[in-house]
């Protein structure tokens, strides 16, 4: 199987956020908020600093997938799209 992209992870977001299935984490972040998931940024963004410090590679990397899930949470909640934040690369 194919490894999941940042661009295949941001569809799979988008589509959760359009058709709200049940159990879905995503959703629930949504319904929580900017405020709830800003926190969460801020969270394992400091949980990628620690491992990048003091854990495997193995362990850093993880967090940081992590920590683009929680961005494309925030940018689904505010309507920023892939090109707009790619524009700024
Ligand atoms: N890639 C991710 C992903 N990365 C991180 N997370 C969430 O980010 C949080 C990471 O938390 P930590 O590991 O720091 O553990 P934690 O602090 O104890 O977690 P919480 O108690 O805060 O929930 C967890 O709540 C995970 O659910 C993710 N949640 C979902 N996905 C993918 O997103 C897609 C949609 O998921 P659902 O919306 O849940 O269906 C699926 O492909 C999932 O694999």
């Amino acid at each position: 199987m194919a490894v999941k992209t940042f661009d295949d992870l941001f569809a799979e977001l988008t589509h959760r956020a359009q058709t709200r299935p049940e159990g879905s984490g995503t959703v629930a972040a949504l319904d929580a908020g900017v405020h709830s998931i800003g926190k969460k940024v801020v969270e394992e963004a400091a949980e990628v600093w620690m491992a990048a410090e003091y854990e495997s590679n193995e362990q850093a990397a993880e967090e940081i997938s992590q920590l683009l899930y929680h961005l494309q949470v925030m940018m689904i909640a505010k309507g920023i799209s892939l090109d707009d934040v790619y524009k700024h690369l």
